[in-house]
């Protein structure tokens, strides 16, 4: 009997410290408005909700709250959300060791499982994209256009007259990343299907199995998580195809010095000329870095031209003036970098499909690691640990950043460009797909904005040039576009939309 009172009140006593720790965390949070979800049971029943209508829930907060913090329920947490530009600019002007966006990513992807604890704790592939990538574009633009070509003809596969009706999101997958490839590891890996298989399907597995570690308490992670992850199996099948090609290049170096006579331009010598740590120098370590940049780089670059095309074949009317400044630029400067930067039509509706096509109404997340909390100018106070997101999608909506936001104006920048170089003779540098602005989150702001987007742009323009004047593209039913596949937080193009193509008849 006194074993079972003895039971009893150390259960009771768990009970009253869990609960006293639940109303201290919520009595420091309770300034901050919260969106659907009140009451003692506020997390369970808001956090269900919340997996199932999670953007019409971000859409009310943004609605009540513009400008401020607000919270949404997870279903074992509070996550908080912000918008407006004055405390976005202070949330992506935050530190690293203040607000990370590693320590989300480890949260959210399970990084030290699925990915490996180097990616975060040494991100020299981040380095070697911001640096190399970016400068070598010129340079490798021959290889890239090639690769479009190519990738177009063969996956297409069109005859003279006859078009084709084809699934938009899985086509645009191969292209992106045989292009990506091309500049990361070269021919003929770069046309290899089991190896474009894997590059493509790392970043599901990572995702999904992720998904799946969270699901356990944490104490069983580190135990269970090695079993569910498919890293290993994922880093053998990179090695045997990338394998012999790095061992080589290691062998060169270590035979003839960095600067090797016939060294490749491509992301493995990047890589080699970037890692600092010699333990890193091997096989496996650097195929686990071209899988990660593979991660950023492919399903990205294929959702944003998925919707670009989305939208070219709503809006059908674009095409002629889209056509007309590719050939003009072509016909002056060949195929080649420069022509692109000339192109700033095709540049402004890229990024006009940008700013009204995202993959959620949220992005940028980050873990606030500062002890005290992380504090905004309006004086509300995020806790240690929890997570924050940015209401990018309220920003690209907004009648404050942009006149007339719901409509798609796929000139709306290049005219601003224009405009400007009219009255003043000098561009204007913040509409390029390529900036970015607390108005314009697409690719990230400050100091996490994406090393990729140079490459990005770069592939996206290309391809949409190429598109424009080699082929003939429409709706699989005029006027309608096909609607967008929403997985809680997370949006994608349909990965069943269609459209025909066909090559150009005139
Ligand atoms: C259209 C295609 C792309 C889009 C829309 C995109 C978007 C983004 C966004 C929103 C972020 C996060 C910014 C933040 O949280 O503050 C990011 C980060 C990143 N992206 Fe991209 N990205 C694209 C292509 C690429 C490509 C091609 C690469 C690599 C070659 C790349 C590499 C990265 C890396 C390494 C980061 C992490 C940066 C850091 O930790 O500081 N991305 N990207």
């Amino acid at each position: 009997m006194d074993n079972l009172k003895l039971a009893l009140s150390s259960v009771a006593t768990v009970c009253f410290l869990l609960w006293a720790r639940r109303e201290y965390s919520e009595r420091k949070i309770s300034s901050i408005p919260a969106v659907g979800a009140s009451g003692i049971w506020a997390y369970y029943t808001g956090g269900w909700r919340y997996l199932f209508r999670a953007p019409e829930m971000v859409e009310e907060g943004c609605r009540k709250y513009r400008g401020r913090v607000f919270r949404v329920p997870r279903l074992f947490r509070w996550d908080f959300i912000i918008s407006g530009s004055t405390l976005v600019q202070e949330a992506v002007t935050a530190p690293e060791n203040v607000l990370s966006l590693a320590a989300a990513n480890r949260d959210s992807l399970q990084i030290d499982l699925t990915m490996g604890p180097d990616i975060s704790r040494n991100p020299f592939h981040i380095d070697a994209v911001r640096t190399k990538v970016t400068r070598n574009l010129s340079r490798c633009f021959p290889g890239i256009r090639d690769e479009i070509s190519s990738a177009f003809d063969e996956l297409l596969a069109l005859d003279e007259n006859d078009g084709k009706l084809v699934t938009v999101l899985p086509l645009m997958m191969q292209v992106a990343a045989r292009t990506t490839n091309h500049l990361f590891v070269g021919l003929p890996i770069c046309r290899n299907q089991d190896y474009l298989n894997l590059v493509v399907q790392y970043t599901i597995d990572v995702a999904l199995r992720a998904q799946l570690i969270s699901l356990l308490p944490s104490f069983l992670q580190p135990i269970l998580g090695p079993f569910i992850s498919s890293r290993n199996q994922s880093i053998r099948q990179g090695i045997k195809h990338l394998g012999p090609l790095i061992e080589y290049r290691i062998e060169q170096e270590k035979q003839h010095g960095p600067d090797w006579p016939g060294k490749p331009n491509d992301y493995i010598s990047w890589l080699l000329e970037s890692v600092d740590v010699l333990d890193e120098k091997t096989v496996s370590a650097l195929v686990s870095r071209i899988l990660a940049t593979n991660m950023a780089a492919i399903h990205t670059t294929s959702s944003v031209f998925t919707y670009a095309l989305f939208d070219l074949t709503a809006y059908p009317t674009y095409v002629t003036a889209l056509r007309q400044e590719a050939e003009q630029a072509v016909e002056e400067f060949g195929w080649t970098k420069t022509a692109l930067n000339k192109m700033h039509k095709i540049d402004s509706f890229l990024r006009e499909s940008q700013r009204m096509h995202d993959n959620g109404p949220v992005a940028m997340s980050r873990q606030v690691l500062d002890p005290m909390g992380f504090k905004f100018s309006d004086e509300s106070v995020i806790p240690y640990g929890s997570i924050l997101n940015i209401a990018s999608r309220a920003e690209h909506f907004s009648p404050a950043n942009y006149d007339h936001p719901d409509v798609f104006d796929g000139f709306r920048f290049s005219k601003k460009r224009e405009d400007r170089e009219h009255t003043s003779g000098g561009g204007l540098f913040n509409q390029h797909m390529i900036s970015t602005g607390v108005d314009h989150l697409a690719f990230g702001h400050k100091l996490h904005a994406c090393p990729g987007r140079f490459l990005a742009a770069t592939e996206l323009k290309a391809m949409l040039a190429h598109l424009v004047v080699h082929y003939d593209l429409r709706a699989e039913i005029e006027g309608v576009r096909p609607p967008d596949d929403v997985f809680g937080i997370v949006i994608v193009p349909n990965r069943r939309g269609k459209l025909w193509f066909r090559k150009r008849q005139y």
